[in-house]
């Protein structure tokens, strides 16, 4: 099976609230939601392929953080390794250039959405705290 390694922010705001992303009808599994970020491109650390995902994906700048989880998920068709990350936005405001919707939520809503599976294991980690 192939195998990808993706990385994901899970953006804090002042109030404790953590950024949601709905993929959009041009992406693999649309309208599951996730945290946004993407691939990791040889030769790239976690943490630069976050910054550079989400200037382009959300059109700020952020500041990564601590690593929440590594999981390993087996789609149908790819192996996903998804690593999650800390982060906060430090420059800009997040824009769905390429979502469908982005949503702030307090962190213990978060299991009210319908997330990529992978995501599942960092859905409960946040919701734990
Ligand atoms: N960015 C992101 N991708 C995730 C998460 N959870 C999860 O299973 N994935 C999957 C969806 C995609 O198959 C892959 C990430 O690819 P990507 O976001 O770079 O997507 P892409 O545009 O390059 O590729 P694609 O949508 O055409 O698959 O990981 C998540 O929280 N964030």
């Amino acid at each position: 099976m192939k195998a990808i390694t993706v990385a994901g922010a899970v953006i804090r705001n002042n109030e404790q609230m953590v950024l949601c992303a709905l993929r959009s009808g041009n992406m693999t599994m649309p309208g599951l939601w996730e945290f946004p970020g993407g691939k990791l491109e040889a030769g790239e650390a976690p943490e630069e392929t976050l910054v550079r995902e989400i200037r382009e994906e959300l059109g700020c700048a952020i500041d990564v953080g601590e690593l929440i989880e590594d999981v390993v998920h087996d789609y149908p068709s790819v192996r996903i390794r998804l690593l999650t990350y800390w982060a906060i936005v430090v420059e800009g405001k997040p824009c769905a250039n390429e979502h469908e919707q982005l949503l702030w939520l307090p962190s213990e809503r978060l299991h009210e959405l319908e997330w990529a599976p992978a995501d599942l294991p960092t859905v409960v980690h946040i919701q734990r705290m």
